[in-house]
């Protein structure tokens, strides 16, 4: 690990029974990337991101955040030490508004409770902050929706803004852009190619043009192991990895 790497994983497993979804990875996450994990269908990448935003613990190896390890912390801990996640399988409150959403998550991270809330200065940065945020994911005009009423991409965008309200300086982004249309991914792309540089991202994701868009690293994994780690077109070159892909490839045990 050098200071640049924000997030180092030691030959992290997960053993389902016998069966290791996840088995022996190293991985390490540099300060500021864009960072990809892709892999065939079973390859064991939401479980690896499970095993990074905490909602999994780990059956071997260990995971750093910063210098710092979280390998028995739970999710809220690792939100708290700058790890936010939004996952596949949305997290939103459905009847709360959309701007609603965005501002329970500032006033989590403010610790602001019922008192600080009564206070109009400090309900009014709240609000602020939540409006910018709305904004930063290109949702400005739908403040007073129903989190329900929203389209699909537009609760992937909302979730972003939920996670980014936490103000993490890691982003876990768990295939952002399943069940999007070509419109609502191109537009998820742009917005998460436009955060500031401080945030990193570590992506985890199906759709290779969205990686190959957004991605400065990629990340293969294949049958629960490591495949390779490099720039996207080195990536893209490797016999391996197309072999991967094509269901040929030896993993060396
Ligand atoms: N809770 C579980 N119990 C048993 N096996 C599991 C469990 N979760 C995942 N697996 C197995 O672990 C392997 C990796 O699954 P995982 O979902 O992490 O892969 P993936 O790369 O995300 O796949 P996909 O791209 O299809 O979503 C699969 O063979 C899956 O069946």
């Amino acid at each position: 690990m050098t200071d640049l790497d924000l997030l180092e994983l030691r030959q992290v497993s997960k053993h389902f029974g016998s069966f290791k979804a996840v088995d022996e990875v190293c991985l390490t996450v540099r300060a500021g990337a864009r960072h990809a994990v892709i892999g065939p269908n079973g390859a064991g990448k939401s479980t690896l991101f499970g095993l990074i935003s905490g909602t999994l613990p780990a059956s071997a190896g260990s995971l750093h955040l910063d210098g710092q390890d979280v390998t028995r912390l739970p999710v809220h801990r690792r939100v708290a030490l700058g790890a936010a996640a939004t996952f596949q399988h949305s997290s939103l409150f459905m009847r709360e508004t959309v701007l609603e959403n965005v501002l329970l998550a500032v006033l989590r991270r403010t610790g602001t409770g019922l008192g600080g809330w009564r206070k109009v200065s400090a309900r009014a940065a709240a609000i602020a902050q939540a409006r910018t945020l709305l904004e930063r994911v290109g949702l400005p005009s739908r403040h007073d929706h129903a989190a329900a009423a929203l389209s699909h991409g537009e609760r992937r965008q909302l979730e972003v803004a939920v996670a980014l309200a936490t103000e993490p300086r890691l982003l876990l982004l768990d295939e952002p852009a399943a069940g999007m249309s070509p419109a609502e991914t191109e537009r998820l792309t742009e917005l998460i190619a436009a955060l500031p540089g401080e945030v990193t991202v570590l992506l985890i994701e199906h759709d290779l043009d969205m990686v190959f868009e957004l991605a400065d690293t990629v990340t293969v994994m294949h049958l629960g192991r490591h495949l390779e780690t490099g720039p996207p077109d080195q990536v893209r070159a490797s016999a391996q990895v197309q072999s991967a892909y094509l269901g040929t490839v030896e993993v060396a045990s």
